[in-house]
């Protein structure tokens, strides 16, 4: 059996991230954040966690990227990310209320108003917005709300869990609306599928800041014939704006060019490789 931790409680889309990774003999325990899903892997009580990354509407899940540079940037620790998945995120509004005219609070996560504007747009009220660490905790709430005035804007499993009604499903802005999640682990994920690529993840800062040295930093993919897919940034926390660059690349770091390519980015800056992992399938069909 393994144990693997999640953005709890039971029902968030990173439970249905973690379903669709480990689909047997697992132990899924929830976690109130995520900064607790990377605690409960480096100190070893469980295997593995799901955390959220980026979301194909509303971008990048901040709260991760930071708790990577806070976890990569000094020290190395011993996990790493090992895997990704794919959700296909279709949101509904989940309530006890009669109508939505007598829905007055909604809740939900923050990544979450972002991928439903147009909806909450055309909402036929004025109503209270409130944030929630998880989808599913937002459904919790509103369970326990006796009321009936309030609302959440949650998965149809917590529907299920929470035994809301679905007053309106399908609510995303964008029918293609998807999540990618990270696994993060000691240890490897069993490596199943060779018609993938490999992708690896490397974080790294400037030593300096003369001119052209993070052109000469991107430049070194290039000359190595490497595919540098993405590229974001965070402050580095170190000093006044100064960045953390997050890049990813297609390409094992056993493979040769991209070797080659790092070392030539050691030259001007600090490099952590982050993860070295196989693509997963559902990057290509969300879906299935
Ligand atoms: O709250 C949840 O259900 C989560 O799994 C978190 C999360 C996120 O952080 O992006 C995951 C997918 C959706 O994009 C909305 C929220």
């Amino acid at each position: 059996m393994v144990k693997v931790a999640y953005l709890g409680p039971p029902g968030t889309y990173t439970h249905q991230a973690l379903a669709q990774q480990f689909k047997s003999d697992v132990e899924s325990i929830p976690k109130e954040s995520i900064s607790s899903c990377f605690e409960a892997v480096n100190n070893d009580e469980v295997e593995y966690a799901v955390v959220p990354f980026e979301n194909s509407t509303n971008g990048l899940v901040v709260y991760t990227l930071d708790l990577l540079r806070d976890w990569f940037l000094d020290s190395e620790p011993l996990f790493r990310i090992v895997g990704e998945q794919f959700v296909a995120i279709h949101h509904c509004l989940l309530s006890n209320a009669g109508s939505l005219n007598d829905i007055e609070t909604i809740y939900s996560h923050p990544q979450v108003w972002g991928q439903v504007g147009q909806f909450l747009k055309e909402f036929p009220r004025t109503y209270s917005r409130i944030d929630t660490s998880s989808t599913s905790k937002a459904a919790e709430l509103v369970a326990e709300d006796k009321t009936n005035t309030s609302a959440c804007i949650s998965s149809q499993l917590c529907s299920l869990i929470y035994k809301l009604p679905v007053l309106n499903q399908n609510i995303e802005d964008n029918s293609k609306n998807t999540t990618r999640f990270l696994v993060l682990s000691k240890r490897a994920l069993e490596d199943d599928n060779e018609k993938f690529p490999y992708i690896t993840s490397v974080m790294f800062t400037l030593k300096n800041d003369d001119p052209g040295t993070l052109c000469g930093a991107l430049d070194s993919f290039r000359q190595h014939g490497v595919n540098l897919t993405a590229i974001s940034l965070r402050p580095s926390h170190i000093k006044q704006w100064q960045y953390v660059f997050f890049v990813e690349i297609i390409g094992s770091e056993r493979d040769e060019n991209v070797q080659q390519s790092l070392s030539s980015l050691r030259q001007d800056c600090n490099v952590v490789i982050v993860g070295s992992f196989r693509r997963c399938g559902r990057y290509y069909e969300p879906s299935e």
